[in-house]
């Protein structure tokens, strides 16, 4: 029998998180020109990488005329170490308010109901809504009491989804939602749910891995029919993730797991097109995704070392022109390797604004030391070897 369809009220300046598909947070992988690229494919919504709270609050909103953006930055935090006599802000969030107007969602890395609602108010007026990341296994988030270990503590994960509906969602008309992972069985799944479903959120992600499971391993969905039931009752928007490779595949299993709506990472980190349906034309060639890519990337300013990451991701390892990528050290190298000449002059001016010189991506340098990039003898000028596929 159908589940009757109760809804929460959607926010004035949220949405609604049904029938959409979307981009997945990515920390780097979810920059401003990564979550535009996927945008212009046809993702119906994209949620910006984990910020966490203590690094947003102490920001400054500041619109940047050059790249008609809206950028929060902030002098970087008290240490013990000296501080450099002249300091240079860092920039913590940035989005577009035309091109992601009413499609972008913050998300949010907190352990502190006050300190969540604290920094959300922040972003609140530039956003359609503040998710909270109750999946992210990695030390540095549990350790903090972030991420995964609120999964653990549902009592926490509970008062910072009431607090921020009650302090942000209602004050600024904007939708406040969760992702979350399995638990080890269905039972504790669907309790921790249904405590979710008690605060006022319009939306959940469920993630169909559980906390310990690697991001190789395939997803589960044993558990998703009910975890949907559970939020369609409680007139909460579902969201699958997990393993979607592309919006038909997202569709057939939004209809096959009757759930609301489906959120894709690594395929959009390897193909934002994937966002485009097979009777539009479906998956691009590399090609044309990283010409929209790299052009996006000069139009917002972003930072070098993250553009020359997204394109390790997005060019297949083996070809020839990532060859000639790898050891571009500006954005005027890469129109070059790229054969962009037409972005010559604006890779000019945004190398000159961004003081882009020689220096080597984290990426690359991760890449040496497992020796799939080789450096070559010559400062900082990097050589791949042919045979190798740097994207392992
Ligand atoms: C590069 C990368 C960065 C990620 N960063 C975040 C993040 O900031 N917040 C989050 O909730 N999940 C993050 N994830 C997890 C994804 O959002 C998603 O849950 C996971 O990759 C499973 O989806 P997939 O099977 O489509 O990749 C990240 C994943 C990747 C690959």
């Amino acid at each position: 029998m159908e589940t009757p369809v109760k809804r929460v009220p959607i926010p004035k300046n949220g949405v609604d998180y049904r029938g959409k598909i979307v981009l997945a947070p990515m920390v780097r992988s979810g920059e401003l020109p990564s979550r535009l690229v996927a945008l212009k494919y046809g993702a119906d919504l994209v949620w910006g990488p984990e910020t966490i709270d203590r690094s947003m609050v102490g920001t400054t909103r500041k619109v940047n005329l050059d790249t008609s953006t809206i950028d929060f930055t902030r002098l970087p935090s008290n240490s013990s170490r000296p501080q450099p006599e002249v300091q240079t802000e860092s920039l913590i969030f940035s989005t577009h308010p035309v091109l992601e107007h009413r499609r972008l969602i913050f998300q949010l890395g907190t352990a502190s109901p006050s300190t969540a609602v604290e920094a959300a108010k922040l972003v609140a007026r530039d956003v359609a809504g503040i998710d909270v990341n109750a999946g992210c296994p990695k030390s540095f988030s549990t350790a903090g009491g972030m991420g995964a270990a609120l999964l653990q503590d549902p009592e926490r994960l509970r008062s910072i989804l009431s607090a921020l509906v009650r302090d942000v969602g209602q004050v600024y008309e904007i939708g406040i939602s969760v992702k979350i992972r399995l638990l080890d069985t269905l039972e504790r799944t669907a309790s921790l749910v249904r405590t979710l479903c008690t605060t006022g959120i319009t939306g959940l992600t469920i993630h169909c891995r559980t906390t310990p499971m690697r991001p190789r391993e395939r997803a589960i969905r044993q558990q998703l029919q009910t975890v949907s039931k559970i939020c369609r009752e409680a007139g909460v928007a579902c969201l699958m993730n997990g393993d979607v490779g592309n919006k038909d595949e997202a569709l057939q299993l939004m209809e096959q797991y009757q759930v609301d709506g489906a959120m894709i990472a690594t395929a959009a980190e390897a193909n934002f097109s994937c966002f485009r349906k097979s009777d539009e034309g479906g998956l691009l060639p590399w090609k044309e995704v990283v010409t929209a890519y790299v052009t996006t990337a000069l139009e917002v300013g972003n930072r070098w070392g993250n553009t020359k990451f997204l394109l390790s991701q997005l060019m297949p390892g083996k070809s020839e022109a990532f060859q000639r990528v790898v050891s571009c050290s500006t954005y005027q190298e890469v129109c070059r390797a790229l054969e962009l000449s037409h972005l010559d002059a604006l890779a000019m001016s945004v190398d000159q604004k961004l003081g882009n010189g020689n220096r080597l991506t984290k990426a690359m340098k991760k890449k040496m030391r497992r020796g799939t990039v080789k450096a070559a003898a010559t400062g900082n000028q990097l050589q791949v070897p042919n045979s190798a596929d740097v994207r392992g």
